[in-house]
């Protein structure tokens, strides 16, 4: 359906025309993408209102930021690129950490921003919001690009789908001048100039000599272990990935976003033996996860004493021996290389050894058993364990939901205690540990999948995007925050002894941070015990109305800096006494 801006008035010569407003959205709709992060403001305004007239979804946040998490994570989700539509220079530059994040993280997403005239931003004339946003995106992302004509529109949307999505995923910028949007053209040649991306992400099948070599390796190894990353959680080759490790034997031990790409229940798992098996083990196959600072970049201590193997299945060559040798490199889409190993399985394999797979079980029942009393306690204020132990079997009866988490005790806990039975239902911090991706990530989420998302959040990371709330009732979104209130960053005990200002890592002490939902029309919960606690997800998760919970955490419980201790530098002087 042509998108007919307006008619051309000359007698005689009339003709359909079209303008830069809506060959955008037209691109953006011939690629599938419907779905549009923004907050308005000049000059995308009009562009926000007329996309939602044209049937787009139009989501507008309170700052850039979080719009941005939301379309990255969109992006993880749907292997389409997600799309944040940002004014220029100031909502540029709020985007920009979350393009930035989505480049690291691997998600495929395009910060689609506003700026100002070429002409008078080159010659720093002093333009409204003058910036020359092109050249600062570029190096945090995987490609950046500038439309300055109508009719390069939809080649310009089609390069920037095409980076984000293909190889690697990753952020791409796309640059639109404000006088790009008026610019009128013939709406026959404005349809003709748009391109559908075909085969936007080409399968990379890998080569049958790297398949042989992995699989040679992890045949001949005697403590063997895979393990899964967001890489292949991204993948959405579940099923293959699945009969891949239950086929081989082998025990998995899967990153914090690759949690219930097979069940943390699965006998298989070594989710609760993780120090255990990545000591001992001899052979490690890595799918789609890198050997950065989450897995001590493969050497030291963790490690343990005995020599390994690496095997790596990735689909940038660049990502091999990125830290360690990697014996057994593997280049291709995680899908088509595990159909491969499958392949190769189907015609003989022999099982790992019992007496490792037997001491992993029982380093798991060991860890499982000592957590488990822990988890039932009933403490009024709630410690940790308490309050995650209800939270735990939330998603055990609702394997659908989504659990959205950040903080540094509230991340860290919950990561080892709230057991995941689906694939991509747990989005979290990624690679870069940062705080505030929480409500961009739930709306995201939310809303790509319908299904409800309970989003467990540290006190000090929910305000990093807490505003967003606003955006949760708005939409109506069925959304339940649980915050983990103990007053403060870590804890909420310090004391400043030198002066009357408050400590740096504590909060206003009893602050209810459930009134901020109920200003704005959603449930507001006040819990201070596990019970109270578990009554009140239960109720929102039936309701599906959107709910804050201020659950009432011991200031005192909870480690000074969660499982980063090393990178905290009061740890690290303490260390040093
Ligand atoms: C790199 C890490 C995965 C490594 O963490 P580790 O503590 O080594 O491992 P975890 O997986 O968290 O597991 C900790 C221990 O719990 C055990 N474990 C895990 N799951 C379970 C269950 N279900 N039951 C019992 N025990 C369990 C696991 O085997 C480990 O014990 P043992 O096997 O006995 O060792 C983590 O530090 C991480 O993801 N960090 C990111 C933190 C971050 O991003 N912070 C940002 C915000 S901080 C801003 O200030």
């Amino acid at each position: 359906m042509l998108n007919t801006a307006t008619k051309s008035e000359a007698p005689g010569t009339e003709q359909e025309l079209t303008d830069g407003f809506h060959l955008v959205i037209d691109a953006l709709k011939l690629n599938g993408i419907n779905t549009i992060y923004n907050v308005p403001g000049i000059p995308i305004t009009d562009l926000g209102r007329m996309a939602q007239a044209a049937g787009l979804r139009v989501i507008s946040f309170r700052h850039e930021q979080n719009a941005g998490y939301a379309a990255g994570i969109a992006g993880y989700l749907t292997k389409k690129p997600g799309v944040c539509l940002t004014v220029s220079a100031p909502g540029f530059l709020n985007g920009l950490t979350a393009l930035a994040h989505a480049t690291t993280n691997c998600y495929p997403m395009i910060l689609v921003s506003g700026s100002s005239e070429r002409e008078i931003v080159d010659l720093q004339q002093g333009d409204y919001e003058e910036m020359d946003q092109l050249a600062i995106a570029k190096p945090l992302c995987k490609a950046a690009y500038r439309v300055l004509h109508a009719q390069d529109i939809g080649v310009g949307f089609a390069r920037a789908i095409r980076a984000a999505v293909s190889g690697r995923p990753g952020g791409v910028y796309l640059d639109l001048p404000a006088k790009l949007f008026g610019q009128v053209m013939n709406a026959e040649a404005g349809q003709k100039s748009l391109v559908k991306v075909i085969d936007a992400a080409p399968a990379q099948i890998p080569s049958p000599a790297s398949v042989k070599r992995a699989l040679d390796v992890l045949k001949a190894a005697k403590r063997p272990l895979i393990i899964l990353g967001k890489g292949a959680a991204y993948a959405q080759a579940d099923e293959e990935i699945k009969n891949f490790v239950e086929k081989s034997g082998v025990p998995f031990l899967p990153m914090s976003m690759a949690k219930g790409l097979l069940p943390d229940t699965h006998p298989q798992c070594a989710g609760a033996a993780r120090s255990t098996v990545l000591k001992d083990s001899d052979v490690v196959m890595l799918i789609g996860a890198r050997l950065n600072w989450l897995l001590s970049h493969g050497k030291g201590k963790s490690w343990g004493e005995s020599p390994k193997k690496f095997i790596q299945v990735d689909i940038e060559p660049r990502e091999m021996d990125s830290n360690v040798e990697i014996v057994a490199p593997v280049v291709g889409d995680i899908g088509s290389v595990v159909s491969a190993f499958n392949q190769a399985l189907a015609s003989g394999w022999t099982a790992p050894p019992a007496e490792w797979t037997k001491a992993i079980a029982s380093k798991r029942d060991e860890n499982v058993a000592k957590m488990a009393p822990k988890l039932m306690n009933n403490k009024s204020p709630m410690d940790y364990h308490g309050a995650l132990g209800v939270l735990k079997n939330v998603i055990k009866d609702h394997p659908e939901a989504i659990l959205v988490n950040e903080g540094a005790n509230t991340l860290d806990l919950a990561r080892g205690v709230i057991d995941m039975y689906r694939p991509r239902k747990r989005l979290d911090v990624g690679t870069w540990g940062v705080m505030g991706i929480g409500m961009g990530q739930a709306i995201a989420a939310a809303l790509e999948t319908g299904h409800p998302v309970l989003a467990v959040e540290g006190d000090s990371a929910f305000g990093f995007s807490g505003m967003e709330v606003e955006t949760i009732c708005r939409y109506d979104l069925p959304i339940c925050v649980v915050i983990f209130n103990n007053d403060g960053i870590y804890r909420g005990t310090d004391v400043n002894s030198v002066n009357a200002d408050p400590a740096t890592t504590v909060f206003v002490k009893g602050a209810r941070y459930d009134k901020m939902m109920e200003a704005f029309g959603g449930v507001g919960v006040n819990a201070t015990s596990p019970d109270e606690l578990k009554r009140a997800v239960n109720e929102a998760m039936a309701s599906r109305k959107p709910t804050l919970i201020n659950a009432v955490i011991d200031p005192a419980a909870g480690s000074e800096s969660g499982r980063i201790g090393n990178l905290n530098p009061q740890s690290v002087l303490q260390k040093k006494k």
